[in-house]
C-alpha cells in the first residue's frame, strides 16, 4: 500500500523547504506524494530572493486536477502567500469534499486528515503569507485542519489577530501551554505548538508535566510512554534520546550534567484535557531550514499511513530530529535537512554530548518492558534486601558458572570475527575478565559451602542451556553487530542492577539495606568500579560499532529482535534461580 498524500506549497527552488521538502518526506515515508504550487520562490540557504505566485485559478484547478483523480489520504498545506490564495485552497478542497453525498457537508469529518503549517515568515525574515492574509487563513483554513503547527513567532502573530495570549513573546514551557490553549479556539481540532525558539531543561519539562497532572486532579499520569487510564484526561510526555528509567547505567557513563541539557520541546493539545508534550536534546546545527515543512509533511505522511494523531506526531519529530542530525553541510547559510536519512539507515540519533549512547537508549525504550522486568526482577529485589534464599542464590551462582562458561566462547567469536588489534584484543581482554569473575564466583560459593568439584559437577538448567547457546548461535550467524548486542544484555543488565540496588538502598522505603546484607559482595562486585569500566568500554564497542556502520531500517529491526531476545533469556536466567527449575 502506498498512500497518496498531497502539499498545497510553495516552491523553494534550493530544494529545502516547502514542496521540494514535503515531496522527499512523503517518498521517505513510503507515500506517493502529489502537489500545488501555490508560489514559486526564488530562494537558497541565505534567503528568499523573490516570490512569484501562481493565480488563484490555477491553484484551485492544480488541486481539482489531483483530488478528482486520485484518492488523497492527508493533506498539508504550507506557504499560501497571499488572501486570493487562501480562499481558493479553502474553496477548492470544500467543493470537493464536502459535495459528495455521504459527506456532512462543510463538516471536517468530509476531510482527509489535513495538517495545517500555518507558514508566515521564512527563517531568513521573508514573507511568506501577507500580513492581511492571516485572518483569512484562521477562518477559512484552520476550521477544516485536523491539526495547525505553528512555531512560537507564527503563534504570537496569529493569537495578536485574535486579540489572544500570549500576543507577545512566547519564551517558556508555560506560556507555550496558554498560547497552545488560546490556538485551540481557532477552529482547528489539535493544536501541535513547536518550541524551537524556547529554550527548555529537564526540570522545566518536569514542571510542566506536574502542574497539567495537578490541574487534572491528579489523575494523569507523567510517565514517560504512559498514559492514564482515565478517558476524562491524558497527560503523556515523551523524553527521545534522554536517559529514562533503569537507565542508571546509560546516565552512569555518561557523566555530564542531566539538569543541564538544552531541550526543544512541543506541545500537543487535542482536547481540553488530552496533552502531550515531547521533549528532545537540542541539536546545535545550521542545518534547519525547511524544519517546520518536513515535520508537517512527516506528520501528513504518518496520517496516511494509519498512525494516530500521536503516533504520528512523536514519529514526525523524531524523524525530523534525525534528519537535522544526519545532515551534510549544502549551500553558505541554512542548509537543508537529509530528508532521505529512512531510506538508508534507521532512526538512532547521533551521538552528542548529552546522550553519547543513542542507540543503547533507542535499544532499551523500544524493549522497555522487557528491559524492566529483567532489571527489576523480584530475584534482584529479594536480593537487594537479604531476603532471597540461600538455596536460589546458591543455584543461581552455579548456573551463573556455567553461562560464563558460554559467555567466554561468545567473546572467543567476537575476537575471531574482529580485524583490528584493538578489538580483538578488547574482546580478549574481556575472556580474562571473565575468568577472573569465575574466581569471584569460586570465593563466593565456598562461602555458601559450595566447592569447585561441586561446581563443575552441577547439571546445567535449561534456562542456561538456552541462553548459552543462542548466544553461540548469534556469533555463528555472521553479523559482528549482533553478537555484540546479544552480550550486551548480559553486561548492561548486571551493572544497571548493581547501580540500581545501590541507589534503592539511599531510599529506605524500597527495603533494599547493604549493612548487613549476606550478598553485598555480589552487589559490590557489580555496581564496583572495574565491572562498571568494563561496562563503559562495552557500551563505547557497540556506539563506535552502529555509528562506523549505521543499520538500514530492517537491519535494525534484525538488532532490536535480537536486543529483545537476550533481555528475555537474562529474564528467565532469574526465573530459573527463583523457581529452582532444571
Ligand atoms: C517555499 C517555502 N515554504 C516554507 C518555507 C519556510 O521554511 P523556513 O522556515 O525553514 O525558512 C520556505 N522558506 N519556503
Amino acid at each position: 500500500m502506498q498512500p497518496a498524500v498531497l502539499t498545497i506549497a510553495g516552491s523553494d527552488s534550493s530544494g529545502g523547504a516547502g514542496i521540494q521538502a514535503d515531496l522527499k518526506t512523503f517518498a521517505a515515508h513510503g507515500c506517493y506524494g502529489t502537489s500545488v504550487i501555490t508560489a514559486l520562490t526564488a530562494q537558497n540557504t541565505t534567503g528568499v530572493q523573490d516570490v512569484f505566485p501562481s493565480s488563484p485559478e490555477f491553484v484551485k484547478k492544480q488541486i481539482q486536477s489531483v483530488v478528482e483523480d486520485i484518492d488523497i489520504t492527508a493533506i498539508k498545506t504550507g506557504m499560501l502567500f497571499d488572501t486570493d490564495n487562501c480562499r481558493a485552497v479553502a474553496q477548492a478542497l470544500k467543493q470537493h469534499y464536502c459535495s459528495s453525498t455521504t459527506a456532512v457537508s462543510g463538516s471536517r469529518s468530509a476531510f482527509p486528515p489535513t495538517i495545517c503549517d500555518p507558514v508566515c515568515v521564512s527563517t531568513s525574515g521573508h514573507t511568506l503569507l501577507h500580513p492581511d492574509s492571516v485572518d483569512i487563513m484562521i477562518s477559512e483554513l484552520f476550521p477544516m485542519s485536523t491539526l495547525i503547527t505553528p512555531n512560537t513567532q507564527e503563534a504570537s502573530l496569529i493569537l495578536s489577530h485574535r486579540n489572544l495570549e500570549p500576543s507577545t513573546k512566547i519564551d517558556s514551557l508555560e506560556s507555550m501551554l496558554i498560547a497552545a490553549r488560546n490556538l485551540m479556539t481557532l477552529g482547528s481540532e489539535a493544536v501541535l505548538l513547536k518550541g524551537g525558539h524556547v529554550t527548555a531543561k529537564m526540570a522545566d519539562v518536569d514542571r510542566l508535566a506536574d502542574s497539567l497532572c495537578s490541574e487534572f486532579e491528579g489523575s494523569g499520569n507523567k510517565e514517560n510512554e504512559n498514559s492514564s487510564g482515565s478517558n476524562k484526561c491524558q497527560v503523556q510526555v515523551f523524553r527521545e534520546g534522554l536517559f529514562g528509567e533503569n537507565m542508571e547505567i546509560l546516565q552512569a557513563g555518561y557523566g555530564g550534567d542531566l539538569a543541564s541539557t538544552e531541550l526543544v520541546v512541543d506541545i500537543l493539545i487535542e482536547k481540553e484535557r488530552t496533552t502531550t508534550v515531547f521533549a528532545r536534546p537540542r541539536i546545535g546545527s545550521s542545518s534547519t531550514h525547511g524544519t517546520g515543512c518536513t515535520l508537517s509533511a512527516a506528520i501528513a505522511a504518518n496520517m496516511a499511513m494509519g498512525k494516530t494523531l500521536v503516533d504520528a506526531v512523536r514519529s514526525a519529530t523524531i524523524y525530523t530530529h534525525i534528519g537535522i542530525g544526519t545532515a551534510s553541510k549544502i549551500g553558505h547559510g541554512h542548509g537543508p535537512l537529509n530528508h532521505l536519512h529512512a531510506l538508508y539507515q534507521a532512526s538512532v540519533p547521533q551521538r552528542t554530548p548529552s546522550n553519547p549512547y543513542p542507540f543503547t537508549t533507542l535499544l532499551i525504550e523500544r524493549s522497555r518492558d522487557i528491559w524492566k522486568a529483567y532489571v527489576e526482577h523480584d530475584f534482584v529485589k529479594q536480593l537487594g534486601k537479604g531476603t532471597l534464599r540461600e538455596v536460589c542464590f546458591v543455584h543461581f551462582l552455579k548456573q551463573d558458572y556455567k553461562y560464563l562458561k558460554y559467555y567466554a566462547r561468545a567473546y572467543a567469536i567476537l575476537a575471531a570475527k574482529s580485524t583490528s588489534f584493538t578489538s580483538i584484543g578488547s574482546a580478549t581482554q574481556t575472556i580474562i575478565n571473565v575468568i577472573e569473575e569465575i574466581d569471584t564466583h569460586k570465593a563466593f560459593c565456598a562461602q555458601f559451602g559450595v566447592t569447585e568439584e561441586e561446581l563443575e559437577r552441577t547439571e546445567e538448567s535449561r534456562a542456561t542451556t538456552a541462553y548459552g547457546a543462542w548466544l553461540l548461535d548469534m556469533g555463528l550467524q555472521g553479523d559482528r553487530a549482533k553478537l555484540l548486542i546479544a552480550l550486551l544484555a548480559c553486561l548492561l543488565g548486571y551493572g544497571e542492577v548493581g547501580l540500581w540496588l545501590k541507589k534503592q538502598a539511599l531510599r529506605p522505603e524500597s527495603g533494599v539495606i547493604l549493612d548487613g546484607n549476606k550478598y553485598l559482595r555480589w552487589i559490590e562486585d557489580y555496581s564496583g568500579e572495574a565491572y562498571q569500566e568494563a561496562v563503559k568500554t562495552g557500551l563505547e564497542i557497540i556506539e563506535a560499532q552502529a555509528a562506523a556502520d549505521p543499520p538500514s531500517p530492517s537491519r535494525f529491526e534484525d538488532w532490536c529482535e535480537v536486543w529483545k531476545r537476550g533481555t528475555t533469556l537474562e529474564k528467565r536466567f532469574w526465573d530459573m534461580g527463583l523457581n529452582l527449575e532444571y
